[in-house]
């Protein structure tokens, strides 16, 4: 039985990942951490869910006994990512993160934690996203030298960071396939004016508003045609489930970050 820990329990993942966790017959919940000043602090994590109890009450992630856990998933802020990092670095305990919006400095941390434990790293969890990134990357490697390239996505009014992870995720695969440097082609949202578009630019857009789960849709414009690949994610429980899934995954690999595409077999 896998013990998993779920760090930010109290956030929109954070519920639907205890729901995922509850419905596991091969896991269970080991613990579920909130922020010290959160109103929820000791109320149990499945109460908190609107469920029954489950014996497991929210607490500080400092106060969590790390080596009875098998894994922790991560979906939290950024500014949370190097506390947990350096906890399960000193407890020596596989990860599952799903936080985006990372500064280079916290990808980084992510990298040199890394070298010590296994960790997964993915900006989107659902199976469909991962397969629409290798879509994206087939379709640049036809299309890519004439088509022009537009990544749209669309999230819910309380999203923080832009572009979302996926969409960058998304960009970072095509510019891989098509010799592209996301650094310098990339263009985050237009105004004002801009002249022609440049062939070789990758172009974000970024809509947010009302409760959208995430929508990513990746344009490839030619003259006389055009392909548009979408994805819609409809409910959180798919990346939790994901999420689930990958922390099954990473119990017993050696130390290394690892993405979504690996867990699936896709990389
Ligand atoms: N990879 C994927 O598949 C997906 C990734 N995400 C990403 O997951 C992250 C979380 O999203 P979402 O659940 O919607 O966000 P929420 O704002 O609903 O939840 C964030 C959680 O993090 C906690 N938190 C924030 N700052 C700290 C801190 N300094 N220390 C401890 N806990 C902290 C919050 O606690 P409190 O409630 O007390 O503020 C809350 O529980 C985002 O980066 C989002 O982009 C989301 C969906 C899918
Ligand atoms: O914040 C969200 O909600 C989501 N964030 C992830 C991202 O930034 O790509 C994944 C998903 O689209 C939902």
């Amino acid at each position: 039985m896998l013990k998993i820990g779920i760090f930010g329990a109290t956030g929109r993942m954070g519920k639907n990942l205890i729901e995922a966790v509850l419905n596991d017959s091969r896991a269970s919940l080991h613990s579920a951490s909130a922020r010290p000043s959160s109103a929820f602090m000791g109320m149990d994590a499945g109460t908190v869910i609107g469920q029954a109890p489950c014996a497991v009450a929210l607490t500080a992630y400092q106060d969590i006994d790390a080596a009875s856990a098998s894994v922790f998933i991560d979906f939290t802020l950024p500014e949370s990512l190097a506390d947990h990092l350096a906890f399960c670095v000193a407890q020596q305990r596989p990860m599952v993160i799903g936080t985006t919006g990372l500064s280079t400095a916290q990808l980084a941390l992510l990298d040199d934690a890394a070298k010590t434990i296994p960790i997964v790293f993915a900006a989107n969890y659902s199976v469909g996203v991962n397969l629409l990134i290798k879509l994206a990357q087939q379709t640049a490697a036809v299309m890519g030298d004439s088509a022009d390239i537009e990544i749209i996505e669309t999230h819910h009014r309380y999203k923080v960071d832009a572009p979302s992870g996926t969409a960058l995720a998304l960009g970072e695969g095509i510019a891989q396939t098509t010799g592209r440097n996301l650094a310098t082609d990339a263009v985050y949202g237009r105004e004002g004016y801009t002249g022609e578009r440049a062939h070789q630019t990758i172009g974000f857009a970024t809509v947010r508003g009302g409760d959208v789960v995430g929508d990513h849709t990746v344009l490839f414009a030619d003259i006389g045609e055009r392909i548009e690949l979408t994805h819609k994610a409809s409910s959180r429980m798919t990346f939790a489930k994901g999420a689930v899934t990958a922390a099954h995954w990473v119990v017993g690999k050696p130390p290394g970050l690892y993405s979504m595409m690996d867990v699936l077999g896709l990389a």
